[in-house]
């Protein structure tokens, strides 16, 4: 079958699960936010700007993927910028068309202007609240929950924590940890995950990206993830495409989501290429698959290009794209009656056009 063309994609309704608000901003607004606060930039244009991160995070590794945050983070210190970064961040979700997006952060990475994290939290779920509601007068509507990140190398865990469950009725609606994997395993964190059970709330672990199966493992099994952001080296549990370990055989019977990030996987030297990212086995082998973009920025990527990117890859059709967006769907952290509208009053009448 012909690859879907990516303007096609666009049109078609997309759920989104794994997004960093600091890792989409627009090039331009970086620009002009940096020259606000005074903070030097690797290039003075848009273009070039762009250009650079992708070149930049297109490091094989992630610990110096990571390095290019400093120039988003540095324009989010303030109520302007986290207010307009979150806000643009709604808006070029929904003219992508994603009709559901969790979007992520680690507030404790935004305090150098003198904010408190409960002020991060309110300025940027407002933003979203003003993006969303141009989104839906445009005739594009889309909802956006946030997650609040905590830095797996920090001890700040239990505080975000605290903050996720404070904001909960305020637009957070999960919990997750992320910055480098290898030597911060997920346990260091396990009173903010225990805590977070205790409170009945939802919460992923960047896992099995940077690291492999143990770190999975201690995600699932010790601190008690809904689902799992990356999870990719799962595959060191498949042999042969078709026998599964007993990690990967738990996972795909628990319906575990996992939060694929195709071209982030590539830079960061998770996977050789799109062609060769373990998504296709996992799709065949009918694990809970869902695509997501990680960072639109530095992978400059959308979730209709991503989708695209699988569809020439792998021969998806329409079918697989739609149950990638259910399966993405079904894993978000909203309650169950939201997902389930979602799922029956957009995504399937939408696709079940496409279908013909
Ligand atoms: O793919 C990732 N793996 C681990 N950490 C990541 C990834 N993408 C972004 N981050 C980090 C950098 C950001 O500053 C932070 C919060 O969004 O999360
Ligand atoms: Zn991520």
């Amino acid at each position: 079958m012909a690859a879907i063309s990516h303007s096609d994609i666009v049109k078609a309704p997309k759920a989104l699960l794994h997004d960093h608000l600091d890792g989409g901003l627009r090039p331009a607004t970086i620009l002009e936010l940096a020259e606000g606060v005074g903070h030097p930039l690797p290039a003075d244009d848009p273009e070039a700007l762009g250009a650079w991160f992708v070149a930049a995070a297109d490091s094989g590794s992630l610990e110096r993927y990571l390095e290019t945050f400093a120039h988003t983070v540095a324009v989010m210190q303030t109520e302007e910028g986290l207010h307009r970064v979150a806000k643009e961040c709604a808006l070029d979700l929904a003219a992508d068309g994603v009709v559901y997006a969790e979007v992520r952060y680690a507030p404790e990475q935004h305090l150098e202007g003198g904010l408190s994290l409960d002020q991060v939290v309110e300025v940027v779920n407002a933003g979203f609240v003003e993006g969303c509601a141009e989104a839906a007068a445009l005739g594009r509507p889309i909802r956006v929950g946030v997650l609040l990140t905590a830095m797996r190398h920090a001890a700040r865990s239990q505080e975000i924590a605290e903050l996720s469950v404070r904001y909960r009725d305020a637009g957070v609606v999960g919990f997750d940890i992320a910055g480098a994997e290898a030597g911060f395993p997920p346990t260091r964190h396990l009173d903010a995950f225990e805590y977070l059970q205790r409170e009945n709330f939802h919460f992923t672990i960047h896992a099995g990206e940077a690291f492999g199966l143990p770190s999975i493992w201690q995600a699932i099994q010790w601190c008690g993830a809904d689902r799992l952001g990356h999870g990719v080296r799962l595959v060191d549990d498949i042999t042969g495409e078709t026998v599964l370990g007993r990690l990967a055989a738990y996972v795909r019977d628990k319906r575990i989501p996992l939060e694929l990030c195709p071209s982030s996987n590539v830079q960061t030297g998770a996977a050789a290429s799109i062609a060769e990212h373990p998504i296709g086995m996992l799709h065949d082998l009918r694990f809970r698959v869902t695509v997501n973009t990680d960072n639109r920025l530095m992978s400059g990527t959308s979730m209709s290009r991503e989708m695209a990117l699988l569809s020439a890859a792998f021969g998806w059709g329409w079918a697989e794209l739609q149950w990638l967006t259910i399966n993405a769907m079904k894993s978000a952290f909203i309650p169950y009656d939201e997902r389930l509208a979602i799922i029956n009053e957009v995504i399937k009448p939408a696709y079940a056009k496409l279908l013909g």
